[in-house]
């Protein structure tokens, strides 16, 4: 059995030989093609490579869509658990209805035959009425129990959601946001007329970094800077990967003092990081990272915002790297 170490390496040839470049996705996929246990991945794979198809991203991404997606796979699931619960609702009520039109029919109709000089017959409808009640009220229970069958599966399902909504906005190798989610926040944060503050933070060298020691290694220093980042925003606001080897934080209501505080302990704290090599055990260079800050008032716009902090990132990297500067108007 190929070990890790092995099957790695043919997923790197494999990226290398067809000039994929190796971001997330295409790692996933030709992991998957190069381990041989999704057959029908495999076969679509071979066929492009017979028919000397290009392989690019957009191609490796549908199959990723289509083969690997635990998210689309999941909602097909849940689309089908949603059907089921509204065709239980929707049958339980049409049979409720008509339990008590019935119940009208006969109550119509079982009025007419009471009649004072015949007593016993009227006892005789009356206790034909209190069935014909206890029944429908059994009916009416079934629908309840129905109904509240089906709160609790559109919980389970609203869960669920939830989870694939996080996984969709969640970038696969760092397991932080993505812009598109700070996107969806930032408009929520502008109705509340909150002001914001930005932080980029980039790497440094991280082109040479990623040339001395594989692509594979600056993954698993990017995972864990991300991480590094993410520890010192906890709830205060929002920590993406924007692009690449890039980070942004947005913070609503706070100071730019404030967010200047926590841009220099994230750069303090990446600086302090100690990477070791598990293959020779050896300690890899630190990293560090140029950080920018910006500020705007409420209502501000967030791509003038993240454009600020990426200017002002740029004018740290200018005054050398590992340092943090503010944006100047
Ligand atoms: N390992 C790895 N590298 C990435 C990823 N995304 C971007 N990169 C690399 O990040 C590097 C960015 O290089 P440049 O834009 O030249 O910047 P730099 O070398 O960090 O230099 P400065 O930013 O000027 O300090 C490139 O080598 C990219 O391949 C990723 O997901 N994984």
């Amino acid at each position: 059995m190929a070990t890790a170490q092995d099957k790695m390496t043919r997923v790197c040839l494999f990226l290398e030989q067809h000039k994929l470049v190796p971001i997330p996705i295409n790692y996933h996929v030709a992991y998957a093609y190069i381990s041989d246990n999704h057959p029908a991945l495999k076969q679509a794979i071979n066929g492009c490579i017979s028919n000397k198809t290009l392989l690019d991203n957009f191609l490796v991404e549908s199959w990723y869509n289509e083969y690997l997606s635990f998210e689309s796979k999941n909602q097909d699931t849940l689309i089908k658990g949603v059907d089921q619960v509204v065709n239980k609702i929707s049958h339980s009520t049409s049979d409720s209805h008509e339990a008590v039109n019935q119940y009208l029919a006969h109550l119509d109709s079982s009025l007419v035959g009471i009649n004072e000089s015949n007593l016993p017959r009227s006892r005789q409808i009356i206790s034909s009425l209190i069935d014909a009640t206890y029944a429908l009220k059994g009916q009416q229970q079934q629908l309840q129990e129905t109904l509240l069958q089906a709160q609790a599966e559109t919980e389970k399902t609203r869960i669920a959601l939830d989870q694939l909504r996080k996984i969709r906005y969640t970038d696969p190798l760092t397991g932080l946001f993505q812009y598109t989610y700070l996107d969806q926040k930032v408009t929520l944060w502008k109705e509340q007329h909150q002001s914001l503050c930005a932080i980029t933070i980039d790497l440094d060298h991280f082109n040479d970094f990623n040339q001395k020691y594989g692509h594979l290694i600056g993954d698993i220093v990017l995972s864990k800077v991300a991480k590094k980042v993410q520890s010192y925003v906890l709830e205060s606001g929002i920590p993406v990967r924007n692009k690449g080897e890039e980070f942004l934080i947005v913070l609503p209501d706070i100071t730019q003092a404030t967010a200047n505080e926590i841009a220099e302990k994230i750069r303090n704290g990446i600086e302090k990081l100690r990477f070791i090599s598990s293959r020779s055990g050896k300690r890899l260079p630190s990293i560090t990272v140029s950080v920018g800050v910006a500020h705007l008032p409420a209502d501000s716009d967030l791509t003038l915002l993240t454009y600020n902090a990426q200017q002002a990132m740029e004018i740290a990297k200018k005054r050398g790297r590992n340092t943090v500067a503010n944006f100047l108007n």
